[in-house]
């Protein structure tokens, strides 16, 4: 569930001597929200403002969630938890209830460890009880959406996680939309699917929460999470033992010391901070110094010791390429990369996601920040738009039909959008829903040769629709699951001389049709091995060979049309011939790829 529950637009909020909220426009979802930002941000006052206990003088709050049912709309959490001085705990459960579910209470009471405080009286409870108390009663009075200001903060460090699993598991399965603000990274990692960062009364950032812990827009926006390690282009060249001249951004998990007795830079101090090491770094030759952030291993750090920094690949339980596939060693022929970023959307620095090829060779891109872009072979932007909504979530795929329309996959408004080529829609496709022509998250598209295109989309209807030119819906095929013909997150399909093959990302592997849907063949099964580690995306290249690109190893992967490796290139890192979470992937007619490497902010093209 991600429906639009509240638009925020252009909102003051007086205050002395700056508005509390200035402009502030936000479009909030139903999934588990954090808001983030430093003390004095503003996250109380957009808090009240959205529970309606504070008017603003100027804009518009629109909530859109409160649907005809018995349920309450809303439940509001002040972090003075707004506790009924005259009623014990008990009490306080029992009345937000009507009638009181005896069952509910007593479960309350005891995931909140309550039920020896159940006849205290607010003022007789600490303030971590007083704080549990406040969050019992507002999940038992089961709201649509739930607001709390910096819940349980005051709770012990040992006994908050418990609590906070029980908050999201109810709040899944009684369909809460939670929104809390908090200061702690590792609750908003934890709990919040997205998250907005505030500053001064404006927002700075909205967007998944992975996102901002992966690739954050700025040095200022990486903080929001916790520790990070950020160096400027320029800085890269004096810590690092293998310098690229790229902005580098790693968390301390992706990044290790190398103890190197020649090693430029040396330990001024260390300090332990538990799972994480605060390390002094001073860079003699220049003068410099700097703080990173590494995790805690066995390493010790010595003062005076020499080394250099060392990014570490991610492996997540990755078969890097030496090892992996029937043509180990086998390179793509790469004879040069090249690769660009997109232009900034005011504060924020877009990341690429999905990629495709027009009928004149030109890239096609889609980027987090709701665009659609164009560029030549060579990289140079030729124009771009925007989405005609794209609060909610960005779209995922993109392809030109042959009719020159461009079309679009929406995906967290369900649908697919039709542009012609300036870039105005010319019509849309589709709604939520499970039925022919609906689509939960549709995510990839492509075409035959007689103009029907396909629709492939994940979300639990896993599944792949076929509609002729003008929309009107042929057939599906698919569904969830892992059998043939089911896909996990089927997030990217071509077509190519009569089948459709199409990247089942969660299950690893590919898998081929023909344009009615009847299975052919499944690539990366236990008797067609691959070692594919969460394919995104795969696109048809000249001379009957395919690409893929792999989210999971940061790498592309090419293949014959009997799906056999014929060549692999990449890793993941954030150095040239390394990905980092990349997304898509298109191939011009000369064979060259070009790739989405959202992680790293960039379009590579690789040119073979
Ligand atoms: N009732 C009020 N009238 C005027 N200004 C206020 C009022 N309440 C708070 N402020 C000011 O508005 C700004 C935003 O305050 P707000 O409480 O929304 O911040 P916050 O991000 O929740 O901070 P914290 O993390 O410290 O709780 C601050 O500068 C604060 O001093």
């Amino acid at each position: 569930m991600s429906d639009v529950y509240w638009s925020v637009t252009n909102v003051i909020l007086p205050g002395k001597p700056t508005p509390r909220l200035d402009h502030f426009s936000a479009t909030l979802t139903s999934r588990p929200t954090a808001i983030l930002g430093p003390s004095g941000s503003g996250k109380t006052s957009l808090l009240n403002v959205l529970a309606g206990f504070e008017q603003p003088q100027s804009g518009e709050v629109k909530p859109q969630f409160i649907k005809a049912t018995n349920r309450l709309p809303l439940f509001w959490v002040p972090h003075t938890w707004g506790l009924w001085p005259h009623l014990t705990v008990q009490a306080q459960l029992e009345k937000v209830v009507t009638p009181p579910t005896t069952l509910h209470i007593e479960r309350m009471l005891q995931a909140f460890d309550l039920f020896p405080l159940k006849s205290k009286y607010p003022h007789q409870l600490s303030q971590g009880e007083q704080s549990r108390v406040a969050v019992a009663r507002a999940l038992v009075a089961a709201p649509q959406v739930l607001l709390m200001d910096e819940p349980l903060v005051h709770v012990d460090p040992a006994r908050a996680p418990g609590y906070w699993e029980f908050v999201r598991e109810w709040c899944q399965s009684q369909q809460i939309a939670l929104l809390f603000s908090t200061h702690q990274p590792e609750v908003a990692l934890r709990e919040a699917e997205e998250v907005l960062c505030l500053k001064e009364g404006r927002l700075l950032f909205q967007g998944s929460t992975q996102d901002l812990y992966q690739s954050p827009p700025s040095e200022e926006l990486a903080r929001y999470l916790g520790p990070t390690n950020w160096f400027a282009a320029e800085e890269v060249s004096i810590w690092f033992e293998n310098p690229n001249n790229t902005i580098q951004h790693h968390r301390p998990e992706q990044l290790t010391w190398q103890s190197d007795a020649s090693g430029p830079c040396e330990v001024e101090q260390a300090c332990s901070l538990g799972a994480l090491q605060e390390v002094d770094l001073h860079h003699p030759e220049d003068d410099l110094r700097r703080k990173v952030w590494l995790r805690s291993t066995n390493q010790s750090f010595i003062a005076g010791q020499r080394g250099f920094l060392k990014a570490l690949l991610l492996l997540l339980g990755i078969c890097l390429f030496s090892g992996c596939g029937s043509a180990e060693g086998v390179v793509l022929p790469v004879e040069s990369t090249r690769y660009w970023m997109l232009p900034k959307d005011g504060y924020a620095l877009p990341a690429p996601r999905a990629m495709g090829m027009s009928k004149e060779q030109n890239v096609l891109v889609l980027d987090t920040g709701g665009r659609v872009l164009i560029y030549t072979l060579d990289g140079k932007e030729l124009r771009h738009w925007y989405m005609p909504e794209h609060d909610v979530g960005k779209p995922e795929g993109i392809i030109q039909l042959q009719d020159g329309r461009i079309a679009v996959a929406d995906t967290h408004y369900h649908r697919v959008v039709f542009f012609n080529e300036q870039g105005d829609v010319v019509s849309m496709l589709g709604e939520r829903g499970d039925k022919p022509g609906q689509f939960i998250y549709p995510v990839s598209i492509t075409e035959d040769q007689n103009e029907n295109f396909y629709v492939c989309e994940y979300g639990g209807n896993d599944r792949i629709q076929k509609f002729d030119r003008d929309g009107n819906f042929l057939l599906s095929f698919g569904g969830f699951g892992t059998a043939d013909n089911e896909f996990q997150r089927a997030s990217g399909i071509t077509w190519h001389d009569g089948r459709i093959y199409a990247a089942d990302a969660i299950n690893n592997r590919i898998q081929v049709f023909t344009e009615e849907g009847k299975h052919l063949a499944t690539w990366g099964s236990t008797e067609h091995p691959l070692e594919l580690n969460y394919p995104y995306d795969i696109a048809a290249g000249p001379e009957d060979v395919f690409y893929v690109v792999e989210y999971g190893s940061g790498r592309v992967t090419k293949l014959n049309k009997q799906g056999q490796l014929l060549a692999r290139y990449g890793s993941i890192g954030t150095g040239l011939g390394q990905f980092n979470t990349p997304w898509g992937i298109t191939v011009d007619q000369q064979n060259n790829v070009f790739v989405a490497d959202t992680g790293n902010r960039r379009v590579i093209q690789l040119n073979q």
